[in-house]
């Protein structure tokens, strides 16, 4: 069964035209899909459109076995695939890490003592416990991206959309990331302009090229 399932996506916008002319793309479980494609080629506005942030002009998205159309259709659907976005900052607004962390788990009806272990054991997973309770906007580029991953991984999504998660990180870190990211069962969707770190990560690769999606190698 596909986890996604996005047939002949067009999107435009305002002043820009357009930006996807026919794209699709399947994922399945097990999948690590690399997205690639130069600066302002539709890779993000693409994954907004997986979580119905944006609605394509034209085009059908299936997400979990269902058609996806109106915006309560997508509910569940950003409950189940976890979106780390391109900027962190657009995704930390408690004031310290654990606050952030918990935020999605109280959300989802947890308690504070279930959210409270959540955030612990996360953190230890990902070996930032040392940030628990930092303020986030005080956090470096490299630490906000980790932490934006831990948000995400706090839902226990199904599928991880990651939007140029290494950026910012320096080398050990981005180790660091790739040596968790091989640790998740989730199926991921990578974006990523750093070509090594999508061969480390990645076991399938999409070019998005004038609007459309076309099967590439992992590396190139
Ligand atoms: N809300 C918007 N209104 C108007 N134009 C937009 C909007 N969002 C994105 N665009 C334009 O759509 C194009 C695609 O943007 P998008 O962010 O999807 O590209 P990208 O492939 O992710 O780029 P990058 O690699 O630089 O992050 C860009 O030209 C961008 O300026």
């Amino acid at each position: 069964m596909n986890l996604f399932h996005l047939e002949n996506i067009h999107h435009a916008w305002p002043r820009r035209g357009p930006v996807l002319s026919g794209a699709s793309l399947a994922l399945k479980a097990g999948d690590r899909l690399a997205i690639t494609g130069h600066n302002g080629a539709g890779k993000s506005t693409l994954l907004k459109i997986m979580l119905g942030l944006i609605t394509p002009d034209q085009g059908s998205v299936e997400a979990f076995g269902q058609k996806r159309q109106a915006e309560a259709d997508f509910h569940d659907v950003r409950r189940r695939a976890g979106l780390v976005f391109q900027d962190a900052d657009d995704q930390l607004f408690c004031p310290t890490v654990a606050d952030d962390i918990a935020f999605g788990p109280l959300n989802l009806g947890k308690s504070r003592d279930e959210a409270a272990a959540i955030v612990d054991q996360l953190l230890t997973r990902l070996d930032l416990m040392y940030l628990r309770d930092a303020i986030t906007h005080r956090l470096s580029g490299g630490e906000k991206r980790l932490v934006t991953l831990a948000c995400v991984l706090a839902m226990e999504p199904e599928v991880l959309l990651l939007d140029e998660p290494s950026n910012a990180l320096d080398e050990e870190n981005e180790a660091r990331l790739t040596d968790i990211l091989h640790t998740l069962p989730q199926s991921i969707v990578l974006i990523s302009h750093d070509a090594s770190f999508r061969a480390k990560v990645a076991n399938r690769c999409l070019h998005l090229k004038e609007g459309q999606l076309v099967d590439a190698p992992v590396s190139a």
